[in-house]
């Protein structure tokens, strides 16, 4: 997408560590035209497909899955909590999942309540880098009896992989911007296209 691209390259920058910094229109500050747009080319990829509900795991998907949402028929989303809490009740789906920029395990819980046998499922999420979190909420899916019925991401970290190896499981990934390759001490950044 190219109006991403754009954006990451004017606004984006490059640390150490493989981390690119998107938060001035992503995952911090948030621009909801530009999500509203994502949503729209995730609704134009996966039409024709059966969504009944978008899963992502919070905090950073949460703002883009529910603009998404709106682009497919204002299907309800559901969220990944990292955390246990006295507001969560009942049976729950839970696995453990490494968290790429907070560098410990998380749990990744959802409330069975919310996530049904037999329901065709959209992932969305703000990144994908070694495709943990993704895993994450795979797993439940599969545990609740759900059918992933693809997978939207914005920024996809294509040298670290994990989005490759998710399409040679074939999923459906549509990462709306792809980096091949980035560079902390030049800032260079290279999409894949
Ligand atoms: O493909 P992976 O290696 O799993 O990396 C992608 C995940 O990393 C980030 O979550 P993180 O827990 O780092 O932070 P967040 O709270 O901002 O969502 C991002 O939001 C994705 O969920
Ligand atoms: O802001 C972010 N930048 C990244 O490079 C990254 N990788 C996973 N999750 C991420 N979040």
């Amino acid at each position: 997408m190219q109006e991403l691209e754009e954006r990451i390259r004017t606004e984006g920058t490059v640390k150490p560590g493989n981390v690119l910094k998107v938060d001035a229109f992503l995952n911090h500050q948030c621009d909801v035209a530009l999500f509203d747009q994502m949503g729209k080319a995730w609704a134009e990829h996966f039409a024709g497909k059966r969504v009944d509900k978008i899963l992502t795991i919070e905090a950073s998907g949460i703002g883009i899955a529910c603009v998404a949402a709106r682009h497919f028929g204002n299907v309800p989303i559901v969220f990944a909590k990292k955390a246990q809490s006295i507001n969560l009740d009942g049976d729950q789906y839970v696995t453990t999942v490494y968290s790429f920029t907070k560098q410990r395990e998380f749990p990744v819980i959802v409330s069975k309540k919310f996530l049904n046998e037999g329901e065709h499922v959209l992932l969305i999420d703000d990144f994908l880098a070694n495709g943990k979190a993704l895993r994450g909420l795979i797993d439940i899916c599969d545990h609740a009896g759900a059918t992933v019925a693809g997978i939207g991401i914005a920024v996809e970290k294509g040298f670290q992989g994990g989005g490759d190896q998710l399409r040679a499981d074939g999923f459906d990934v549509d990462s709306l911007a792809i980096v091949e390759s980035m560079d902390a001490s030049t800032g260079e950044i290279v999409f894949r296209h």
